[in-house]
């Protein structure tokens, strides 16, 4: 994406040729900042304090965290035990995995020596593979931005057509482009007048702070709203399509994505609005099948309940604490929308059903 104008990405190679650079997103919406990582313990920190989050994000730092681990030591011992490292960061995202499983193959079929230069390889082809799945998804998926724009034109002269995404599954969760904001960008640039509600995802607000703060920056009509809204909107006939990302779908199609997407599914199917889950093929688990029941949820801090960040009046940026003193808060990071609430998944390679038959269709490869 273009921040003022000029591309950028989420993950980058440092200048010197060995470091990694990112976007510290705890700093956003209100500071550009730019960290370096020179270690595994610094890739590994990124992921768990979610200075990157977003399962593709999180696979990529992974990667270059066993780039930084194997210019360190390459030996089987130690890189073994910088997988084990960076997969104990978080637990929901199947990208991670992924990832990590990626690099220990592409190390394993190399000597010792060639270990790091094969590790750096191997990174920098996870993060142009993502760039092209996620614009070969926006592609895909702007198809139905504009079956949608058609319709709410045809049927009540709409001058819009209205998304509403929960979380950031946008660049911010990626190495570009994005996921479910990736056909949104597609639309937004091909002319059509797409419009976003944007839910502020509580408790850490990906939301509010980096899908506005992206939107903005591409110039994407917006609204952000409180979490509990969108149902009320689609009874109003005020969204024509929802578009989520996800961290980890299972062979049957079930959707793990951010706490509250399956409450927003149920408003959804409750007022016939259409509900769109993007994802790359590396999010889909195919190990599992039931995802409420096979699928890790994350709990994390309750402090990121019960405090807020942001700008004060005089532009400092400020945490509040939101509850009583003593009163407990729980904090499950994710949920899992059943496939029967799930319209259909858009993938680099077409959209399917959500279901077996639907994933099996467009990837042949995992019949049998
Ligand atoms: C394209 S994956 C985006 C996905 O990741 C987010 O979780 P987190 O910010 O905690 O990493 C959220 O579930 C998004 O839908």
């Amino acid at each position: 994406m273009k921040i003022n104008g000029t591309p950028t990405r989420t993950i980058w190679p440092a200048k010197d040729g060995w470091a990694v650079e990112i976007i510290d997103q705890t700093r956003l919406p209100h500071e550009l900042v730019n960290v370096r990582l020179e270690s595994l313990a610094d890739a590994a920190h990124a992921i768990k304090a979610m200075l990157v989050r977003g399962a593709p994000l999180i696979g990529a730092t992974a990667a270059y965290g066993m780039a930084l681990a194997a210019r360190a030591n390459s030996s089987d011992l130690a890189l073994t035990v910088a997988y084990n490292i960076l997969h104990a960061t978080r637990p929901t995202a199947i990208n991670l995995k992924w990832a990590l499983d990626q690099m220990i193959t592409a190390l394993g079929k190399v000597p010792e020596d060639q270990r790091m230069a094969a590790a750096y390889a191997r990174a920098a082809e996870i993060c142009d593979e993502d760039v092209a799945i996620n614009s070969a998804i926006g592609d895909n998926g702007a198809t139905l931005i504009q079956a949608a724009w058609e319709s709410a034109r045809r049927a009540r002269g709409a001058d819009r057509v209205n998304v509403l995404t929960h979380c950031n599954a946008g660049w911010l969760a990626t190495v570009d482009w994005g996921t479910a904001i990736a056909p949104i960008y597609k639309a937004h640039d091909a002319g059509i007048p797409v419009h976003v509600w944007v839910d502020e995802t509580r408790p850490r607000n990906q939301g509010a702070s980096l899908t506005a703060r992206e939107l903005n920056w591409h110039g994407v009509p917006h609204t952000v709203i409180a979490d509990n809204t969108g149902g009320h909107l689609m009874q109003h006939g005020m969204v024509d399509l929802c578009i989520v990302g996800t961290d980890r779908v299972t062979s049957n199609g079930d959707v793990c994505n951010k706490i509250g997407t399956y409450l927003k599914a149920l408003a959804a199917k409750d007022n016939a609005v259409p509900f769109y889950v993007a994802l790359p093929s590396p999010t889909i688990d195919w190990s599992v099948a039931d995802g409420i029941k096979e699928i890790p949820i994350e709990e994390r801090d309750a402090a990121e309940q019960t405090h807020m960040t942001g700008k004060a009046a005089d532009g400092s940026i400020v945490s509040v604490q939101v509850t009583p003193d003593g009163s407990p808060a729980g904090n499950w990071g994710f949920d899992v929308t059943p496939a029967r609430l799930v319209s259909g998944l858009i993938t680099e390679r077409g959209i399917c059903a959500a279901s077996p038959e639907g994933l099996r269709g467009l990837f042949p490869e995992r019949n049998g």
